[in-house]
């Protein structure tokens, strides 16, 4: 049966990735990974993520395991952990949005990071389901979609269908954040919640068993090129405990201001994801791969 996954690995533009119907739940992919990706990226996410219902379905490569421990697979093939490195195309050419996450993928990136602001939640406006829809054929990565929208569910469908892997949000995007990371596992993708800097955690130690990823905020969402938030990495810390406490393989990852200088904090800390726009852009296409690799090595 046709998936929403399978338009966007044959990348072809005229295959839609609409299912018939997402309320009921999107079919099993049986596309076989790119020849163009990592081992790692060919492994199926439902092998390292937690134990979502729906994690038999994920078959879109990128989706490795939580870093902690693994060898990286860089150009360089350092024997040290490695991060995943999300790049924010918030930072990109919006002119040029199919070229950039093309060359991100050649650059060595690990999902592509899609920041949906709403200009109601966070005071900036940017990337409607079209937009990722029109992205999707341009990569094989898994698209990891941070939704700054309140309210939040109305949206989860249309994403979704437009080729989002994981969706994460806002506890403060509501009515119910317990129901909405059901909805996004429902859907088939995996669920992410967000902590703004001055959200506590205390809500994650309510939904751990609901979430496949957990996104720190270092910086109050909104815009790209903030100073990271130096007390995110006692969150950091936090949010690593209550995960592994709770025996949870959700990925944890960091977002705002992550540079070289504290992308190695950030990992001690506890993440395994990081997060990157304005570091990852600078000096464009061609420095995309330094600028991954420096991340990845900084924190090795
Ligand atoms: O979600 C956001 C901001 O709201 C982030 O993803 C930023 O876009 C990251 O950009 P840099 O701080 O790395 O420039």
């Amino acid at each position: 049966m046709a998936g929403v996954l399978e338009g966007v690995v044959k990348k072809s533009p005229s295959s839609s990735p609409a299912p018939p119907s997402l309320a009921s739940g999107l079919a099993p992919s049986t596309v076989a990974p790119s020849p163009t990706t990592t081992a790692d990226r060919s492994r199926s996410a439902s092998e390292h993520l937690s134990p979502s219902p729906v994690a038999a379905l994920r078959q879109r490569p990128g989706l490795p395991p939580a870093p902690r421990g693994r060898k990286s697979q860089t150009m360089t093939q350092t024997t040290a952990t490695a991060p995943l490195i999300c790049p924010s195309i918030l930072a990109s050419d919006f002119a040029k949005l199919g070229e950039e996450i093309r060359a991100l993928e050649t650059a060595g990136a690990d999902w592509i990071h899609v920041d949906v602001m709403d200009g109601h939640f966070v005071p900036n406006l940017t990337i409607g389901p079209d937009v990722v829809k029109a992205l999707r054929p341009h990569t094989n990565l898994p698209f990891d979609v941070h939704l700054m929208v309140a309210p939040v569910d109305n949206w989860l469908e249309a994403y979704r269908a437009a080729g989002a892997d994981i969706m994460s949000v806002h506890p403060e995007s509501g009515p119910h954040v317990h129901r909405t990371l059901g909805q996004i596992r429902q859907l088939g993708a995996k669920a992410g919640l967000v902590f703004n800097p001055a959200t506590p955690l205390s809500v994650l130690e309510e939904a751990v068993d609901l979430v496949d990823l957990v996104l720190i905020m270092s910086v109050n969402p909104g815009f790209g090129g903030q100073k990271f938030i130096e007390s995110s990495l006692k969150k950091i810390e936090r949010a690593r405990a209550i995960l592994d406490r709770a025996g949870s393989k959700a990925h944890l990852q960091v977002d705002g201001g992550v540079v070289a200088a504290n992308a190695g904090a950030c990992v001690a800390a506890g993440a395994d994801a990081l997060v990157a726009g304005s570091f990852v852009f600078k000096g464009g296409p061609d420095a995309y791969a330094a600028n991954i690799q420096a991340l990845k090595a900084a924190a090795a």
